[in-house]
């Protein structure tokens, strides 16, 4: 279960958070490290603070976007040491672990992501995000140390892994193609195909969006969307763009 977990750290500034990150995953077993447009990468500073777990710094995925690190995935968690303006699912990480190995005993990949060391994920990101987690941290000093963070999660994730593992005497069914939940970059191209429609049918006014498009991105976000549910929608939309575009002519 464990390799199905990718850590995401979008933009960090301090190599050694990098290295402390790592130090943190594979001490509850965990491997997938994707570095978003990391500041300073590779990095002696890194290899220090990964103290052995420079397995990891090497194997790591560097990427130029989020959405080239969330590729595949079918649940993505978006860390958070403050609210934000538009209320989103939001998760404890006990429960949001929990949430991420039902996904994963589903055949799912699951992507936690967390940002910058100034200032964390934009709404943009996190709007990317299905859920929230927030570690119920004290709120007079909330922010924890990057490294700290994943090291939190990374945790709760192993207690959910090792679990399961105990668990695990049903034989793994081959999962219905039709009923697995979409991935993050099908569900991206989705809110695409929606936005656009959206204009074509005068609904939004891209000068004026006024959030809509990130109360649509919860709505759907709430919904786990399989994969058959998602041909439905993009074919509705195939169609209402058509006859949109007829009624403009
Ligand atoms: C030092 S914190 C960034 C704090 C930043 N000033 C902010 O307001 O978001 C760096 C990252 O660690 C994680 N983090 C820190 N404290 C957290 C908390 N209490 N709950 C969840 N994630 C946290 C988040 O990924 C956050 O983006």
């Amino acid at each position: 279960m464990l390799h199905k977990f990718r850590i995401v750290l979008v933009n960090t500034s301090h190599p050694g958070n990098i290295g402390g990150a790592a130090r943190a995953m594979k001490t509850m077993g965990l491997s997938r490290l994707v570095l978003v447009q990391p500041e300073i990468f590779p990095s002696e500073i890194a290899d220090a603070r990964a103290s052995g777990a420079t397995d990891l710094l090497q194997s790591a995925q560097v990427v130029n976007s989020l959405d080239e690190a969330l590729v595949g995935c079918q649940l993505v968690l978006g860390t958070s040491a403050r609210e934000r303006h538009i209320p989103w699912p939001l998760l404890e990480p006990r429960a949001a672990a929990e949430r991420c190995g039902a996904c994963t005993q589903q055949g799912g990949e699951v992507a936690l992501v967390f940002g910058r060391e100034h200032a964390g994920l934009t709404n943009e990101e996190l709007q990317r995000c299905h859920i929230h987690i927030h570690i119920p941290s004290d709120p007079n000093f909330a922010s924890l140390n990057l490294a700290a963070a994943v090291q939190v999660l990374a945790y709760e994730l192993r207690l959910v892994a090792l679990s399961a593992e105990k668990d695990s005497v049903a034989p793994v069914h081959t999962p219905d193609p039709d009923t697995q939940p979409v991935t993050a970059d099908e569900l991206e191209q989705f809110y695409q195909h929606l936005e656009q429609t959206l204009i074509d049918i005068r609904f939004l006014d891209p000068e004026r969006p006024r959030h809509l498009m990130a109360r649509l991105r919860r709505l759907y976000g709430r919904a786990d969307i399989e994969r058959l549910e998602m041909n439905i929608l993009r074919g509705i939309l195939t169609e209402t763009r058509k006859i949109a575009r007829q009624s403009i002519t």
